[in-house]
């Protein structure tokens, strides 16, 4: 059975690795021993059912809990334990919620927030260089303005984020991570609360920044329908482990992955 889960956890070119990663919450073992690859430049499904542990696996990997034990590697550098900002930094971003502070802004102040670089930050520069940190501002807002365009924000870019329907703000989260130039995203249930026609935007714009930009996607989702037909491999977790690895047509067949939906193994 070991050898097994090991062998279709590895793959060729692995943009991230968990390795033997483990969080636990007092009693509550979330993440035991959990181990996968994801491949570079893929849209993978990390399913499992309720409780298996994966937007705990998400936290630990993006740098909101700190793993007991494990490690995490992106892109060959060792960034288990390290806070999100310096992991977002690296190139690995994973998509929350929009805060209640970030709803009282407008879009457009939410997307100018968040770039990569800036060196208006530094005092050096501040005081040295104002002509970079204006052609700086120009540019980040030419990003910005050409994400909205994109996401189909434009529109509502003076408009409060907390003012926009739930799909509009799934659609500005996604895209307000994508002011860092990620070269990896984690996606905690994009579609939750989303209706169909905005899903199918949402869905696009995954697949065209895969294609396009080779922008890896990570992304727990429920809706299996859509898992299997926007992932090109799929990773299963149940009570806090990796149980199968696979293309969507692997993971379907796989007697593991239905008896632990089943709660067969229980
Ligand atoms: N902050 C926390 N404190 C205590 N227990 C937690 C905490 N976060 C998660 N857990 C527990 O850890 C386990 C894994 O939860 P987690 O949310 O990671 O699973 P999940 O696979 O994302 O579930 P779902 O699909 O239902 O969102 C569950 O038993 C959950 O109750």
């Amino acid at each position: 059975m070991q050898t097994e889960v090991s062998e279709t956890a590895t793959v060729d070119d692995a943009v991230l690795a968990a390795d033997s990663v483990r969080k636990t919450f007092g009693e509550i073992v979330a993440v035991d021993d959990c181990s996968f690859e994801i491949e570079r430049g893929s849209i993978t499904g990390l399913i499992g059912p309720n409780g298996a542990g994966k937007s705990t696996m998400f936290d630990c990997i993006s740098g909101f809990y700190q793993p007991d034990a494990g490690t995490i590697r992106f892109d060959g550098t060792d960034i288990t334990g390290l806070p999100a900002h310096k992991i977002a930094h690296e190139g690995l971003v994973r998509t929350f919620q929009i805060t209640r502070d970030l709803a009282e802004m407008t879009v457009m102040e939410n997307m100018m927030l968040t770039p990569k670089n800036q060196t208006g930050e530094s005092m050096f520069h501040a005081v040295f260089n104002r002509d970079t940190i204006e052609r700086e501002n120009a540019e980040i807002q030419r990003d910005a303005e050409k994400l909205l365009e994109l996401f189909q924000l434009d529109h509502v870019r003076q408009e409060y984020a907390g003012n926009l329907s739930g799909g509009q703000r799934k659609l500005l989260e996604m895209a307000r991570m994508l002011m860092l130039e990620p070269e990896a995203m984690l996606l905690d249930e994009p579609m939750a609360g989303v209706n169909p026609t905005l899903e199918n935007d949402i869905v696009e714009r995954i697949e065209e920044l895969n294609r396009q930009e080779g922008v890896t996607f990570v992304i727990v989702e429920h809706d299996m329908d859509l898992v299997m037909d926007l992932c090109d491999r799929i990773i299963v977790m149940n009570e806090g482990r990796d149980l199968a690895a696979g293309t969507p047509a692997e993971i379907q067949n796989d007697e593991r992955v239905l008896e632990a939906y089943l709660g067969g193994d229980s």
